[in-house]
This record gives C-alpha cells, sequence and structure tokens, in this order.
C-alpha cells in the first residue's frame, strides 16, 4: 500500500525525501500489480506478462510507460477493494530498430485482463497519439474480454477503440499479437488491424465459446479447434502468422514493422543495397524453372527469391489459402509486396481464399506506400458449385478492385499460365499495372489447348468420329495448332499488353530497372466518398 497522510508507518510525505520514498512506492506497486500467483499461473502456460512481452518487442531501454498510475473508479460488486495501479493494461511508446512505435499490452494477471472503463480510456489515448504523432500501433491482447462488472461502460469502450481501429486503417500500420484469449467483440479490434499474429496453442480467437456453441448448436467443439492459432492461420484466414512461441511470433512482428512505413505519408524503410544489373550464376537458374509440360507444377517461390535481396522473403498468410502467396522482400534494399499464383496447390488456380487474401494484401501495399510485384501463373477461376455459391463473383472481384484501385508502382511477370478472366484480375495492363513482362513459356489466352480445341472444334470432332476417322490425332493437331497460334506471349507482345518478353534470367534486373523508373510514379483518382468495393 502506498502512503496514507494518517499511517505512521508508511513514508513522511511531507518532507520531498518522503515524497520521493511515496513516488517510488507506487511505481514499484505499478509495476508489481498482479499478484505473484497470478504471475507465476501466466508462466506456467507458456506466457510472458504483459512487460516482459513489451521489453521483447521494444528496442532494450526504450520503453516509456503511460497512464502507470491509473485506477479504475469503480464500485460495483466490491471493485473498490481492489484498484491496482494501471487498471489491468500497460500502456505507452518505445522504438523498434529505433523507429518510434506505440504499444499497448494486456495483462492478464490483473483481472484476467478484462477491459473496463479506464482500461479502455487507457488503449485509446495511446492509439490517439500513434494517429497524432502518425506512428505504427502495435497491440498485444491477452484478455477476458469486456470486464464484467463494469457493464455497458466497458463495451462502450470498445467501440471506442474500434471505431479509432477504422480511422487509423490506411493511415498506420495496426499490429495485433493475439497472445491469450481474445472473446466475444474483443476479437474485432485486432480484426480490424492490418496483421494479426497467434501464437500456437496459446492464443484463441472467437465470437462465442465452446460452451454457447454446445448449447446453441449441440456442437462439441475445443478451444484449440475453435480458435486456435493454427485454426485461425489455415481455415479462417484471420490470421496471417502462426508464431511457435512468443518470442517468434514478436520477431515476426518486428520484420513487418521493418517492411513499413511509420504511416501512409512516408516510406519504408530504404537500406543501402545497390544491385549489379548484369545477370548471374542465380539468375541464370530461372531459365530452367518452367517444365515443358504445361501440367507440371514448379515452386513460384523460386522465381520470387530469385528476385529478392539476399533472397530473403517474409510470407504472409502462409498457411492459408496456399494456391496464392504473399508476403514482403526488398529490392536494391526498398520494400516490395509480392502477389503469385502458385502451380503447386490447386494448379494456381484463384479460389474464394486466394482472391480475398491477395486483394487484402494488395490494399494493404498500396495503403502503405509499398509496391507490388506479381508473378502470374493462374490457369483460371476453380470451379465448382462451392465456390460459386460461396460467392466467388463477389468476392473475386475483390481482387481485381484491389489492383485496379492501387496507385503504387505495378510489375507483373506472366511465367506461364495467364488465362480468361484471371489473366485480367493479376496485376494485367489494362487494369492498370505499368510494366508488364512476360517469359516465354508465357500462354497469354482466353483458355488452355485442351479446353479450346474441345469448344473451338467440337462439330469437326465429332464428325471425325462418325466417319472413323483418328479422332485423338485429330484432337492433338488441333490442340497444336491453338498453342502454336495463340499460347504464348507474343499476341500480348503485339499489342503492348507486355511491354517485353523478357528470359527468366533477366527478371530480377528488369524488375530492378522497373523499380528504379517507378519509384516517382505518381497517380491519382477523382476524389470521392470512398469506393464501394465489393465486401
Ligand atoms: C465484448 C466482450 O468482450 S464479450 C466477452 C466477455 N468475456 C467473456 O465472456 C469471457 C469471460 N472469461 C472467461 O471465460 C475466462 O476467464 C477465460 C476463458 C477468458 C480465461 O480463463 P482462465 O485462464 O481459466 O482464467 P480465469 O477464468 O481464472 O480468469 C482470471 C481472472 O480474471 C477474471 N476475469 C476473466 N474474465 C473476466 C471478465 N470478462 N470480467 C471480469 N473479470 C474477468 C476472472 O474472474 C479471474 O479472476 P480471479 O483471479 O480474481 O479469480
Amino acid at each position: 500500500m502506498t502512503a496514507d497522510p494518517q499511517d505512521a508507518t508508511g513514508p513522511d510525505i511531507h518532507t520531498t525525501a518522503g515524497k520521493l520514498a511515496d513516488y517510488r512506492e507506487r511505481v514499484d506497486e505499478a509495476v508489481h500489480a498482479g499478484s505473484a500467483r497470478a504471475v507465476e499461473k501466466q508462466h506456467a502456460k507458456g506466457k510472458q506478462t504483459a512487460r516482459e512481452r513489451i521489453d521483447m518487442l521494444l528496442d532494450e531501454g526504450s520503453f516509456t510507460e503511460l497512464d502507470a498510475l491509473a485506477r479504475h473508479r469503480s464500485t460495483a460488486f466490491g471493485q473498490d477493494k481492489s484498484r491496482p495501479y494501471g487498471d489491468g493494461v500497460v500502456t505507452g511508446y518505445g522504438t523498434v530498430d529505433g523507429r518510434p512505435v506505440a504499444v499497448f499490452a494486456q495483462d492478464f494477471t490483473v483481472f484476467g485482463g478484462s477491459l473496463g472503463e479506464v482500461f479502455g480510456e487507457k488503449i485509446v489515448k495511446v492509439m490517439d497519439l500513434a494517429m497524432k504523432v502518425g506512428c505504427p500501433v502495435v497491440g498485444i491482447n491477452d484478455s477476458g474480454g469486456a470486464r464484467i462488472q463494469e457493464g455497458v461502460v466497458a463495451l462502450g469502450l470498445y467501440a471506442e477503440i474500434f471505431k479509432r481501429n477504422v480511422h487509423a486503417s490506411g493511415v498506420i500500420p495496426q499490429i495485433s499479437l493475439v497472445m491469450g484469449p481474445a472473446a466475444g467483440g474483443a476479437v474485432y479490434s485486432p480484426a480490424i488491424t492490418d496483421f494479426v499474429v497467434m501464437v500456437d496453442q496459446t492464443s484463441h480467437m472467437f465470437i462465442t465459446g465452446p460452451d454457447v456453441i454446445k448449447t446453441v448448436t449441440g456442437e462439441d467443439v475445443t478451444f484449440e479447434d475453435l480458435g486456435g492459432a493454427r485454426t485461425h492461420n489455415t481455415v479462417s484466414g484471420v490470421a496471417h502468422y502462426m508464431g511457435s512461441d512468443e518470442e517468434d511470433a514478436i520477431d515476426y512482428v518486428k520484420e513487418l514493422l521493418a517492411h513499413l512505413p511509420q504511416n501512409n505519408l512516408e516510406e519504408a524503410p530504404v537500406f543501402e543495397a545497390e544491385a549489379a544489373l548484369e545477370v548471374t550464376d542465380e539468375d541464370l537458374a530461372l531459365d530452367t524453372l518452367v517444365p515443358d509440360s504445361p501440367n507440371m507444377p514448379y515452386d513460384i517461390k523460386a522465381a520470387i527469391t530469385g528476385v529478392l535481396d539476399d533472397g530473403e522473403f517474409l510470407e504472409v498468410q502462409e498457411l492459408f489459402a496456399p494456391n496464392i502467396v504473399c508476403g514482403f522482400g526488398r529490392v536494391e534494399g526498398r520494400a516490395v509486396g509480392i502477389v503469385a499464383n502458385q502451380p503447386m496447390q490447386f494448379a494456381g488456380t484463384l479460389d474464394i481464399n486466394a482472391s480475398e487474401k491477395a486483394a487484402r494484401f494488395v490494399r494493404t501495399c498500396d495503403a502503405f506506400n509499398v509496391p507490388i510485384l506479381t508473378f502470374v501463373d493462374v490457369p483460371g477461376f476453380l470451379p465448382g458449385t462451392d465456390q460459386e455459391f460461396g460467392g466467388i463473383i463477389r468476392r473475386g472481384a475483390k481482387l481485381l478492385y484491389a489492383y485496379a484501385e492501387a496507385t503504387v508502382p505495378l510489375v507483373t511477370v506472366i511465367t506461364r499460365k495467364a488465362y480468361g478472366g484471371a489473366y485480367d484480375v493479376m496485376g494485367s495492363k489494362h487494369l492498370g499495372a505499368d510494366i508488364n513482362l512476360a517469359w516465354p513459356t508465357a500462354q497469354i489466352a482466353v483458355m488452355g489447348a485442351q479446353g479450346a480445341a474441345n469448344i473451338l472444334y467440337r462439330k469437326q470432332l465429332a464428325q471425325a468420329a462418325e466417319e472413323g476417322r483418328d479422332v485423338d490425332a485429330e484432337r492433338a493437331a488441333r490442340i497444336q495448332e491453338y498453342e502454336d497460334t495463340l499460347a504464348n506471349p507474343y499476341v500480348a507482345a503485339e499489342r503492348g499488353y507486355v511491354d517485353a518478353v523478357i528470359a527468366p534470367s533477366e527478371t530480377r534486373l528488369e524488375i530492378t530497372k522497373a523499380l528504379r523508373t517507378l519509384a516517382t510514379k505518381r497517380d491519382t483518382r477523382p476524389p470521392r466518398k470512398h469506393g464501394n468495393i465489393p465486401l
């Protein structure tokens, strides 16, 4: 307990020395707001405390705390008997790699990290500060949700936070680390932020928990299966990364920050790394990447790492919709976002999940001035009633919307298939890409040769069958004819739909030169309240 003027055992607060001693006692109490038992429980679950997490995230000694001495004023349910300093959340600012970051960390060791009025006000305050100065906010979530004793006041503060998340969206990067429970309405603050990072086994996010689900639908589901890190990284797509432990999750957040600007008026950090503009042995490896058979898969990540500085690629949503690959890297020390079809998964088709994953990523890059490199090898949209009934029309539309509204430099490389509507969607010239390149292996057409021959020559093939001729040989000849005429990059090159056909080994050089030129790109749209992206 801190000094009470009537308490003869505490420091004498009428002297300067006493006032200082009293102050130190209060600060010590704030730092140790959670009981030793609660801290032990937290550690036993493999979780760190709020302060330990902040220490892991920020540069050593850089943290400045705000509102350490704030406490709730609530009296209902005997709450006035327990008024710990900080009210269950640690907020403040510091630096990551020398760059300012605002941070809040919910402290599960105090009232289960539940959000009451003062707790909420502290988060609102640090978010407002981040908006004023234009720095990212990292929110560390570990909370039992709305503080039940405080009722609607807690709910009000949640909505105040959501509103700020929305207003900050596209202005400052917002990253959520979910490192414990996030239940009910509490999930919606992380959901609005740019990136959600979870930890395997110890993070859980859900709107209604297993007990409510059992009561309402009769389904049996565990916390982990319902809302664990793996579920949200592989099935729902809510999360962008699954940390193997808290340190891994925090390291990922630092890497993300290193590829993002402080705010939408700045550029991501630039590192000194001038590229040599001649073809290297590593570049030559790309000349043999694409197999002879159009149905053989290959790993598009070889093309991605082949053009990035030191081959370093920070994947985003690696475990979700792997038929499209998204992530960050650098070219000549400048951050770029990569979007690429992955022929090794569903032949690289676009489905609902892939479209939404890539659309969100393109918009994130565009909001934060990160140029986008697109690698295209797409046979089309995934057919099926699941997809049609699930809304592939409106949900697939998000990706073309995202590309068409983007004003950052857009460079597209077609490595192999670019068929049908998917050709248009994947960063085509027509949607606004600046530099479009194609490898000699590119097949830019309405559809693949097999399908095209079957449709175009249906009557002739049927007639051949009637007349007892060799239908397979006739079909093969038609396919060959189609491939030779249309399934190449040259029809598009004739019209300038691709700016150049290049050897795969020249890709890194051409991308480097394109990005150098596009660094000063200016592109504006007429003013409007906001677009109406299909949701
Ligand atoms: C908008 C919204 O947020 S709606 C959602 C409202 N929140 C909820 O429904 C979740 C309520 N809480 C829970 O179900 C559980 O506490 C869990 C699952 C989050 C965590 O469970 P455990 O790890 O076993 O922790 P435990 O239940 O012991 O909680 C730790 C302490 O926090 C308290 N606490 C947890 N959640 C809350 C809450 N929402 N309000 C007030 N106190 C809470 C607990 O009473 C407990 O206090 P004690 O140490 O004095 O006994």
